[in-house]
């Protein structure tokens, strides 16, 4: 088995509810190894539903999570402390600097001496481990709380929103720890974000939820065909709804957005071709003729749109 097809953290058909309420339908998770997974849906899909039910902080029907290939609710303690987790805000001491904050964790832990250097180092926090917490930006908190959760140095880092409410600045260090832990750490990294600019920069793969249930996953690159398939041409002319009229076998599915503009699908560049010629044939203006297609925010803000 190649290393990309194993899976670290896995869900299968995971359905969950809070009380009669369903939350979750089916989802099938597949986060694979050395992998900057971006699981990705608006306020209220169950991103951190699911994230807590793969760290055992909400019960999991037997034999649907697995981390590491091994099942979570049968091994859990063996397989939990392979996982390092920084869900919400991280609780801190705010009166302790950042230095101290790591130690006490590090204690209780038993965790080598060594480690609270390594991680303020890998987070970037290592010239501002003497201040006091208190004093510390949003962004260095979650920085300190990402290096709390790598103590341990775990194979697996699960974050929830970790960007929620940074600055830019702060956005682009998150974005740069991300990429060193990948790849200079080996770390994989499921991370959730209800805004995928924030990760499109550095997510290999992605999966995205939408009203508790998993509507698309796969690599980037997936995404981004997906993207091309929405591709669609714009035509400027005289008058639309003529054209439509005049050629109902090629424009029977072009939508009329302005009195002279028409919007249809893109299928092959012989179609548009022969759609130019019809169009002059039959005596229409063609001002102008553009393939337009999606970004990947507009393919991704389509996919969570909540359908009527
Ligand atoms: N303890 C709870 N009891 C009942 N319902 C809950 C509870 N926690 C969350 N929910 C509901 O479950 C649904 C999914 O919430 P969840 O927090 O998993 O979404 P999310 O995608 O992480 O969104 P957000 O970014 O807003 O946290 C929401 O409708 C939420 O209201």
């Amino acid at each position: 088995m190649s290393t990309s097809s194993i899976l670290l953290a896995e869900t299968q058909q995971l359905s969950f509810r809070f009380g009669a309420t369903p939350i979750l339908h089916e989802v099938s998770l597949a986060v694979p190894a050395a992998s900057i997974y971006g699981f990705l849906g608006p306020n209220g899909a169950g991103k951190s539903t699911t994230l807590r039910v793969l760290l055992g902080l909400l019960p999991a029907p037997a034999g649907t999570v697995r981390l590491f290939g091994q099942d979570l609710v049968r091994q859990r303690e063996a397989v939990l402390s392979r996982v390092g987790a920084l869900i919400e805000n991280p609780s801190l001491y705010d009166h302790l600097t950042g230095r101290e904050n790591l130690e006490v964790t590090r204690r209780l832990r038993r965790l080598p001496a060594a480690r609270t250097a390594a991680v303020l180092e890998l987070v970037g926090l290592t010239a501002d481990a003497h201040r006091p917490a208190r004093q510390y930006s949003l962004g260095m908190r979650q920085r300190l709380g990402i290096a709390l959760a790598l103590l341990p140095d775990p194979e697996l880092l699960i974050l929830d929103e970790p960007t929620n409410g940074l600055d830019p600045n702060g956005i682009i260090d998150m974005r740069e720890l991300l990429l060193r832990l990948q790849r200079e750490q080996g770390k994989t990294i499921l991370i959730s974000s209800h805004l995928l600019s924030e990760i499109e920069r550095v997510a290999t793969h992605v999966g995205v939820i939408r009203e508790g249930k998993l509507l698309f996953q796969g690599s980037l690159a997936d995404l981004q065909l997906r993207q091309a398939d929405q591709a669609h041409i714009v035509i400027e002319t005289q008058d639309a709804a003529a054209c439509r009229q005049l050629l109902p076998a090629e424009l029977g599915e072009a939508r009329v957005t302005a009195p002279g503009t028409l919007h249809l699908p893109f299928r092959t560049p012989e179609r548009v071709a022969a759609l130019v010629q019809q169009l002059v044939a039959a005596g229409q203006p063609l001002y102008q003729i553009a393939c337009r297609q999606p970004s990947l925010e507009e393919t991704f803000l389509h996919l969570t749109a909540t359908r009527s």
